[in-house]
């Protein structure tokens, strides 16, 4: 069953046509990763899903039912949550303001799973957020949306400024996330690693979707390696 479907979606914003009929489903527990190169409209299409801008056509289903034109809060009353790019996260609040935050009362079973997979975030919960490396920031990013209990979270280049060996890390822990039970959409300019974890994947240019299929099709296809993979077909 697929949790999200995304049909004929298209975004303009004034003159400009960011997005053109993009169509991908997201299967529930699956890992779908969207790839493409700087400005071709994949933070767009995330900003689409979460409600932050309204798309022109085309419809978006979330557990069948078309969620555009609700507000963004709604949409993550429905349980799809955006740990967004830049990560955004609160530098002069602590660790544990940060994941607590807009929540509502402390949800004590919530926070404890969410540190169960972020032990590093444990050990600095009275910390300024400010002071965290990175990838802790990148950490806490996620592990705030989780702690909204998602059952879509949505990933906008989790790795961006990371070192190579946080990049494996943060892409091991997407996939444990993704083994908790949640659907992930993650948006990536580093495709090696999202194709490494993803099911499904589509390469977006230009606002159009150029190419879609399976993870494995498409780390083993020639376009996508020399495009996107540095000329090298990745091992799976
Ligand atoms: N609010 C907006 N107003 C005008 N143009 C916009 C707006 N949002 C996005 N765009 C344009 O849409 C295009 C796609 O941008 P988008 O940020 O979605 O790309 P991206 O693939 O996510 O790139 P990046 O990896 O740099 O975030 C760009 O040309 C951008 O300038």
């Amino acid at each position: 069953m697929n949790v999200l479907e995304i049909a004929n979606l298209s975004l303009r914003i004034g003159v400009q046509d960011i997005l053109h009929d993009i169509s991908l489903d997201l299967p529930e527990k699956g890992i779908y990763a969207i790839l493409g190169a700087n400005g071709v409209g994949k933070t767009s299409l995330m900003r689409c899903i979460s409600g932050i801008y309204h798309p022109t056509g085309g419809e978006i289903r979330y557990e069948g039912k078309n969620i555009v034109g609700l507000k963004s809060h709604q949409i993550v009353d429905l349980g799809i949550l955006q740990a967004p790019e830049g990560r955004q996260i609160f530098s002069n609040m602590s660790v544990l303001e940060n994941l607590t935050i807009g929540g509502g009362p402390l949800k004590t079973a919530e926070l404890d799973r969410v540190l169960g997979l972020f032990p590093k975030l444990k050990e600095r919960l009275k910390q300024g957020a400010g002071s965290l490396s990175g990838g802790e920031q990148q950490m806490l990013c996620i592990g705030r949306a989780l702690m909204r209990r998602p059952k879509v979270l949505l990933l906008d280049e989790p790795s961006l400024g990371l070192a190579p060996m946080l990049v494996r890390f943060i892409f091991d822990l997407v996939e444990e996330i993704r083994a908790q039970g949640y659907s992930i959409l993650i948006v990536e300019q580093n495709a090696k690693a999202a194709l490494r974890i993803a099911d499904r994947a589509a390469v977006i240019e230009g606002g159009k979707i150029v190419m879609e299929g399976s993870a494995k099709e498409l780390a083993s296809d020639s376009r996508v390696a020399d495009a996107y993979l540095g000329g090298h077909v990745a091992a799976h």
